[in-house]
């Protein structure tokens, strides 16, 4: 596979930039591949290579590159200015059109990425119980806010674990409960009842599997928060897209607060906290200083708005139907494929999101991480970019065609990484 370019443009990257990088989750070793453009469902890289992209810069880009409707609104926007010290007609028209998805969606409230709607949906809960305290799934993901980088790594234990330098001040105030798991949720949360503002989750977590919350789970924790006073935030920046009103709802429950972002602008920075008026209520600046003053250079700025107004205009009930339908098709034959194989992995995921995990370390790997890896390279090579976890997607451009393509390579990636494993 030619990546001449990608390795030359890499040496430039390392002499300015700390391993040469901005974003680890876009890190590969040696180095990573670089694109040049996309257009649809493909891409192309600096050596001219393209490739279906199951990626999707991490499941944003639900309409793919470079959408004719997503261009013509963000290239008008951009016409007229891209941001300002004032209020714009878009911010209050995007507003309404995300407001009018869910029932919980009361108020929202813009931010220019999902960490920071994570942070600010978290501040709220404090802000509204005056309680410090906050609980988290165990090896979620939920960006890189101190309070919520503490065991969110995927190992799934119940250690609060931190990120190198979170101190324990922070670390101290978060605990983290077990996916899944009524009895063994309910024991953590009881014993800190009192000090919890909130419980935070994601109902598909991706890092600890992509496995949908179960609604036992689910009706447990709306109840204790119902009991307790700590509010319910359903963590949506990654999950919101299996479902035309979002994961919870889908989920068959509700939150008190909802965080989104990546698809609801699809291309553009975006984050979004989402909530009943009475736990939003402390950000109103119009009955004097607001409980919690939250500000952001370009929160609400035109450009993410057209982006994200053009993306739900996009994102029709039928189009979530259609992709979710792709996406089964999609996880049913990577099963298959694996199945041939005589694989144990498992492939998880829910409408049009999806993920393979290596639960065992084929002959030749030292672990099934590193066959993950190898999988990676070999699907790069034949045509595909998926992540190098296994994460992926399906975008309204593709159809069974782009599936079709994904499983001829999938399959054929596979039996290359087992052949060069035996060797
Ligand atoms: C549930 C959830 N909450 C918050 C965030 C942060 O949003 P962001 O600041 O807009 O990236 C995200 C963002 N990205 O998650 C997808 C994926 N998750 C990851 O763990 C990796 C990073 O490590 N491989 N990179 C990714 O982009 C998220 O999934």
């Amino acid at each position: 596979m030619n990546t001449e370019k990608s390795a030359a443009l890499y040496a430039r990257a390392v002499e300015v930039m700390p391993g040469g990088n901005s974003r680890t989750a876009v890190y590969s070793s040696p180095y990573p591949v670089y694109v040049r453009s996309g257009s649809g469902a493909r891409v192309t890289d600096v050596d001219g290579v393209e490739r279906i992209d199951f990626l999707n810069n991490s499941t944003t880009l639900i309409h793919g590159h470079a959408h004719p409707e997503m261009v013509e609104a963000i290239a008008a926007a951009v016409g007229h200015g891209t941001s300002f010290g004032m209020p714009t007609p878009v911010e209050v028209e995007y507003a309404e059109a995300l407001s009018a998805r869910n029932a919980t969606f009361e108020h929202v409230r813009f931010t220019s990425s999902g960490t920071e709607a994570v942070m600010m949906a978290v501040q709220a809960a404090r802000a509204h119980t005056g309680r410090p305290k906050i609980a988290k799934i165990a090896g979620a993901y939920h960006g890189a806010y101190d309070a919520v980088a503490v065991n969110n790594d995927g190992s799934g234990n119940l250690i609060s674990h931190a990120v190198t330098g979170n101190p324990e001040g922070v670390v101290s105030n978060t605990v983290v409960i077990p996916f899944n798991d009524p009895e063994g949720s309910l024991e953590v949360l009881r014993r800190h009842a009192d000090e919890l503002a909130c419980v935070l989750i994601d109902p598909v977590p991706w890092r600890i599997g992509l496995l949908p919350a179960s609604k036992e789970w689910l009706d447990a924790l709306r109840e204790f928060c119902d009991t307790t006073g700590a509010l319910l935030i359903s963590d949506e920046v990654g999950s919101y897209r299996v479902g035309y009103h979002g994961a919870m709802e889908l989920l068959g429950a509700e939150a008190d607060i909802t965080v989104l972002g990546k698809v609801i602008a699809a291309g553009m920075p975006i984050g979004a906290v989402a909530g009943r008026r009475r736990f939003m209520g402390v950000f109103d600046p119009s009955k004097g200083k607001p409980a919690l003053p939250h500000s952001g250079s370009y929160n609400a700025n035109p450009v993410s708005m057209s982006s994200g107004l053009a993306s739900l205009r996009l994102l029709t009930p039928e189009a979530h139907e259609r992709i979710g339908l792709l996406g089964e098709q999609a996880r049913v034959a990577m099963r298959g494929a694996l199945a041939d194989a005589g694989l144990d992995w498992e492939v998880n995921g829910l409408g049009s999101l999806f993920r393979v995990v290596a639960t065992s370390a084929p002959a030749g790997y030292d672990s099934s991480a590193a066959a993950m890896k190898a999988l990676y390279w070999k699907l790069l090579e034949n045509g595909i970019h998926v992540g190098d976890s296994g994460l992926g997607c399906i975008s309204t451009p593709m159809g069974e065609e782009e599936v079709a393509e994904y499983a001829a390579a999938f399959s054929t990636s596979l039996d290359q990484v087992l052949a060069e494993g035996r060797a």
